[in-house]
């Protein structure tokens, strides 16, 4: 069955020809690239053992891969079976001080260690206030802050630890669509095969069944693609989100004795770089700040943070670990495609999992529509939701669903979580109907929506 819209996920077979094994010693990495509008590869563990970004392989199941670029790693050597086209490269470490992984797997005992005491020491003295560590990732532009927080949480959950994941960078989404802050526990396996690591929609479908366990995640919509766009919103979203987190932490002893992991948004080692940085810790209550490459960064909040103490009294650490060169360059084009790919599987899954959204059609009047204003419309240099009139304009863009009434001022509908997404398929200016795609059947009732500027419009996702 040909389902609209899906055109370019399902991966074809590999042409046969291609399929080559690949023997890598302790500590290399396999490093690829497959481009977005490839067949996919797929990779067989033969022997050994191998992880990607701290997610172990199984032996001898088949693995594939679609518009990813990334690496595979062994700690005790492996065979690879490949099969597909891809750019690769091995990557040979000859001594563990040559490769960074191994700084990033002591930084995990390190984490372990604490979480251990904190554990011991809240069922010793029976004290719920003890907190894990929370450990901020950060650097700049491509230094590999996504796959550090993504394998400090596998490691963490490989363990039995579940930790509580957040970003505050609205560029990617965690478990959600860019343009979102997010947080979420990650209790369980991730899914090895996701573009984005187990970091991606995938891990929360929005309807139907999932091959691996499903995180929910507490998500607030930025609407844009960078903190620049509107900093004082994002800051207020950060704090938002810290309070949220809080909660979740506290909910659960286990997830409150692991902490925290948060990814940050790249930005320059400059006053704003930093301004954005200090604040993320701050609100989060930060004690081990991880700067990736960036020794001016690292001097910098050395200098800011290094004295300060967590709101709790605890001594902050900031440390800094080197990147790994093999990091890969992510422009734009390939970012607007991460986005394009994340509104498809969110409204109809991925190979393993197809999900049926709903179309639903409805009046002008059962919508209603704020918008991010462009900034032209800014009130007195204040960015808050304005009235958006309905139009063909709108066709082909994901509009966030809040968990807010439409009789809510916009200051709080802004501020609200969101429940999730629709993407406006049609709009018949003659008849005043808007045709949209939903996850769920259900009808919108008075749920506000906010039309923001990231994630672009994508194709028209019912054909
Ligand atoms: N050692 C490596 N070998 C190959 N690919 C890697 C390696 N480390 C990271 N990558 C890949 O490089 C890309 C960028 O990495 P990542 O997202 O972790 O960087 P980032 O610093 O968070 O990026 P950004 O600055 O855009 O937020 C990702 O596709 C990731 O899977």
């Amino acid at each position: 069955m040909s389902i609209p819209g899906l055109g370019q996920i399902t991966p074809q077979a590999a042409a046969a020809t291609t399929i080559r094994t690949i023997a890598l010693q302790p500590l290399w990495e396999w490093r690829f690239e497959v481009p977005r509008r490839s067949a996919g590869i797929t990779v067989r563990l033969v022997t050994g053992s191998a992880e990607r970004d701290g997610t172990p392989l199984a032996v001898n199941r088949t693995y594939t891969f679609v518009r990813t670029k990334s690496k595979l790693l062994t700690w005790h050597g492996c065979t690879l079976e490949v099969n597909g086209d891809c750019d690769a490269y091995v990557a040979e470490y000859a001594a563990p001080e040559d490769s960074p992984m191994v700084s990033y797997l002591n930084l995990h005992f390190a984490l372990k260690e604490r979480r251990d005491h904190v554990r011991a020491m809240s069922g010793a003295a029976q004290n719920r206030a003890l907190l894990g560590p929370r450990v901020m990732v950060c650097g700049p532009k491509n230094s590999g802050k996504t796959s550090l927080a993504r394998t400090l949480v596998a490691y963490a959950t490989r363990m039995g630890a579940q930790p509580l994941v957040a970003s505050v960078d609205p560029g990617e989404g965690l478990l959600s669509l860019p343009g979102t802050m997010s947080a979420a526990v990650f209790g369980t396996v991730m899914d090895v095969e996701d573009p984005a690591g187990g970091f991606g929609v995938r891990g929360t479908p929005s309807t139907g069944p999932s091959t691996v366990p499903v995180k929910l995640p507490i998500v607030y919509y930025f609407g844009r693609e960078k903190v620049e766009d509107d900093g004082p919103f994002w800051r207020e979203l950060v704090s938002k989100l810290a309070g949220s987190a809080r909660v979740k932490m506290d909910e659960v002893d286990d997830v409150r004795c692991t902490g925290l992991v948060l990814d940050t948004p790249a930005v320059a080692a400059n006053q704003s770089g930093i301004d954005i940085l200090v604040h993320a810790a701050r609100e989060f209550a930060v004690n081990v700040v991880v700067v990736l490459g960036s020794a001016g960064m690292n001097a910098e909040l050395q200098r800011r943070l290094a004295h300060e103490k967590t709101r709790f009294g605890e001594p902050i650490t900031v440390l800094l670990l080197d990147k790994s060169e093999g990091v890969a360059e992510r422009d734009k084009a390939w970012m607007r495609g991460v986005g394009e790919e994340a509104i498809k599987e969110y409204f109809f899954g991925d190979p393993k999992r197809t999900l049926s959204p709903f179309t639903h059609s409805v009046t002008y009047e059962e919508l209603t529509v704020l918008k991010v204003p462009d900034e032209s419309e800014y009130f007195e240099g204040q960015q808050v939701l304005i009235p958006a009139e309905i139009s063909p304009e709108m066709s082909n863009w994901t509009l966030a669903v809040m968990d807010a009434s439409v009789n809510d001022p916009p200051e709080i509908i802004r501020q609200a979580a969101i429940l999730g997404f629709i993407a406006i398929a049609d709009v018949d200016e003659e008849r005043r109907r808007v045709k949209f795609l939903s996850p769920v059947s259900g009808r919108l009732g008075n749920r506000p929506l906010v039309w923001g500027r990231w994630p672009e419009p994508y194709i028209n996702l019912v054909g």
